[in-house]
């Protein structure tokens, strides 16, 4: 597989997988008094695909902007794979088409008068770089545009334009390729054909990626990291495993996935865990390091709780049948609803036990 990646990119020389492929260093930046990006720190290894979730204005394309070089840094280090390319304080500020990246843009910005085959071409041909014909071919027939190449975008689907945009980012054998929300210009069922090629690309040529997206499903189902950006700050950055296990936040235990949240009291902190108190039984949960005695959000993933029939009483509210298990809404003393994974149908009036060792305690936050 890998052979095959270096025959159908081989104009440029790639970072190893694993090696760095883009730290960001304490990245501030603002638009005349508005601080859209705050002391940002993030870091991604070669053959990663992360995604960056984030509501509209929180600032992802403004990052993007700043790691191409379109928008000049005003604070803080940016440096692709091992090199340097923007530092405001020594004045350091690499032009956009030095930084061996790709992007791909929400618009596709496809030339009316330019054929598939052209717009494939032209990044190698403005970086002087050779054109290895059979190489482009297989690019091409990777993302479904075999036979297509005299086309023009005006002769094209939505979704043939948008694998041109992808297909044009990859053709220069980028360092890192950055997506700023390649898939929301399309519609649903476009949306998770493109998102599948994407996933299939990945798997067949072990790019490097920084995706931003206001689609969580689509940050989780493509990201092998996965960030969140809130108003500018980078509230957590790790695998997608880890923000679904021990989400930083309440924002992030939502978008990561189903998730109960109920009020505990907090008696006592040790090391990682907290000893707390939840329906007048005291319990040891995995905590938050910002956890202080006092009340705290309990997050309960559907596995948290189990039926057992010494557990606490709970009131079924709703229930979905999702297959092999049923996804039940249950309330537990004055509790907001609570997910739980059941095998058997559910009746009225259930008993739960909480796995402890699945529940997650933050702080309570305004
Ligand atoms: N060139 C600019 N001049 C002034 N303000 C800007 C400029 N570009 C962006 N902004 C502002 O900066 C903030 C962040 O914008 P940005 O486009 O980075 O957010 P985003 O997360 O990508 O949003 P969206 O998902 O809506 O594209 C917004 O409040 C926006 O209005």
């Amino acid at each position: 597989m890998f052979a095959e990646t270096s025959a159908v990119l081989s104009t440029t020389s790639t970072t190893a997988p694993g090696e760095s492929a883009l730290e960001v260093a304490g990245l501030t930046h603002r638009y005349a008094d508005t601080p859209v990006l705050q002391e940002l720190e993030l870091q991604l290894y070669a053959g990663e695909y992360a995604c960056l979730l984030g509501d509209s204005g929180s600032g992802k394309s403004t990052l993007l902007q700043l790691i191409a070089g379109i928008e000049r840094a005003q604070h803080g280090q940016i440096t692709v794979a091992g090199r340097t390319v923007a530092d405001p304080a020594r004045r350091l500020h690499v032009a956009p088409e030095d930084r061996g990246l790709g992007m791909v843009f929400q618009d596709q910005a496809l030339w009316p008068h330019l054929s598939v085959q052209g717009h494939i071409e032209f990044p190698l041909r403005a970086r002087r770089q050779p054109i290895d014909r059979q190489a482009l071919a297989d690019l091409l027939r990777r993302v479904g545009l075999g036979g297509l190449e005299q086309r023009r975008p005006g002769a094209l689907s939505g979704g043939q334009r948008q694998r041109v945009g992808l297909a044009r980012a990859l053709a220069g054998n980028p360092r890192l390729l950055l997506l700023d929300e390649p898939l929301s210009a399309v519609d649903t069922a476009m949306r998770s054909e493109l998102r599948a090629y994407l996933k299939r690309l990945f798997n067949d040529l072990h790019f490097t990626a920084l995706h931003v997206t206001h689609d969580p499903d689509e940050a989780f189902e493509l990201g092998t990291r996965v960030g969140v950006l809130e108003r500018g700050k980078l509230i957590q950055w790790g695998t997608p495993q880890q923000l679904y296990r021990y989400p930083a936040s309440l924002n992030v235990a939502r978008l990561s996935g189903a998730c109960g949240v109920a009020v505990a009291e907090c008696l006592e902190r040790n090391g990682n865990t907290a000893q707390v108190r939840w329906q007048e039984h005291i319990h040891t949960i995995p905590a938050h390091t910002d956890i202080r005695p006092g009340p705290a959000h309990l997050l309960l993933r559907p596995d948290a709780l189990r039926p057992d029939a010494d557990g606490f009483a709970a009131q079924l509210a709703d229930a979905r049948f999702q297959g092999d298990r049923w996804l039940a809404q249950v309330r537990i003393g004055e509790d907001s609803p609570l997910p739980v994974h059941l095998r058997d149908t559910p009746g009225p009036g259930l008993r739960l036990q909480l796995r402890e060792s699945l529940a997650w305690l933050i702080p309570i936050t305004q």
